[in-house]
């Protein structure tokens, strides 16, 4: 095993780093309360919101959500006309909805109100021009491990965003894991293609493993169980070990053995590194797409 200088971060250690000291909003709702929505809100009650404080506008919400709901006292889709500017405004529909609703979400995006968004390449300048009532915008980028509070979000700001509602920004989105502010909304798309679709490509590595154990000879549930727990392990062990992914690499490869056959193929001309470098590229395209 290699055994270099110990630099590496863990990401258990980033998620103990102690939330910025502000307060929780006295006041935010919620538009769409789906897989991402529904995960940030479960992030929220469990960092202390008060559930009372806290409105959700759904169309379609789903059964867990008008449980919770109706458990915690969330307004769920209250009268629009009882319904205030909140302190924070958080969107989560999915990013082809947003000309659909600005109209009527501008009364809610009121002068001192935060707006945070989490719209896949949605940019600032484009949220900003369909609610005009605020300044102060944030566009984040989680990511799915936040329904367990173990995900990473992107996060940059408009020029008319406080320190008190950066702050803000920072303890709601701390609630799904860890928070990484950036300075240039450029990045975000490339963010996008890392660690917000990320999850996805790693749970498709899972099923193409699945799937080659099951071509070498292996019965279909056993090969499941077994690509299901090797990247659970291998994330764990990335999580808990002060190793890089390299040297955690090296310690599984021995010279002249079975992992090293299987890395020829990997790093090959046509192997991992080259199809990851065009997904994200794609995701990153997309994303640019979206923004319009
Ligand atoms: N799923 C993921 O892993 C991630 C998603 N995102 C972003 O989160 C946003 C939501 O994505 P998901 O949660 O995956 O989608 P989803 O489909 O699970 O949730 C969207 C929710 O919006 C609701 N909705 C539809 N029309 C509405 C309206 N007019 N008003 C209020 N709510 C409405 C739907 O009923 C649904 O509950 C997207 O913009 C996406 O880019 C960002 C990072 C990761
Ligand atoms: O696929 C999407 O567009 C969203 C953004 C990142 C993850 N899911």
């Amino acid at each position: 095993m290699t055994t270099g200088v110990q630099t590496v971060q863990r990401f258990s250690d980033i998620l103990e780093s102690p939330p910025p000291d502000a307060a929780l909003p006295l006041s935010l709702v919620l538009v769409g309360a789906g897989k991402m929505g529904g995960a940030l809100l479960d992030g929220w009650l469990k960092s202390g919101l008060d559930p009372v404080r806290v409105t959700i506008i759904d169309p379609h919400p789903s059964a867990d959500i008008v449980r919770i709901a109706a458990e915690r006292g969330i307004g769920l889709n209250p009268a629009s006309g009882d319904i205030g500017a909140p302190e924070v405004l958080v969107l989560a529909v999915k990013p082809q909805f947003l000309d659909e609703i600005a109209p009527d979400l501008a009364r809610l995006a009121a002068p001192g109100t935060l707006v945070l968004s989490i719209l896949a390449g949605k940019t600032l300048d484009n949220l900003s021009q369909r609610l005009p009532g605020t300044r102060a915008i944030v566009r984040a980028m989680p990511n799915l491990p936040a329904s367990i509070g173990r995900g990473i979000t992107g996060v940059v700001a408009a020029s008319g965003t406080s320190e008190a509602q950066r702050a803000t920004a920072t303890v709601l989105l701390s609630g799904a894991g860890a928070v990484e502010w950036l300075d240039d909304e450029s990045l975000i798309d490339a963010l996008t293609g890392v660690s917000g679709s990320g999850p996805a490509y790693v749970f498709y590595l899972v099923e193409a493993l699945a799937e080659a154990g099951v071509a070498a000879g292996l019965p279909a549930a056993l090969s499941q169980r077994l690509a299901r727990a090797t990247v659970t392990g291998a994330g764990a062990l990335l999580d808990q070990s002060p190793l890089s992914a390299a040297e955690l690499r090296e310690a599984v490869t021995s010279k002249g053995g079975t992992t090293a056959a299987a890395l020829a193929v990997l790093s090959g001309e046509n192997g991992i590194g080259p199809i990851v470098t065009q997904a994200v590229a794609a995701a990153r395209r997309r994303a640019g797409e979206l923004s319009g």
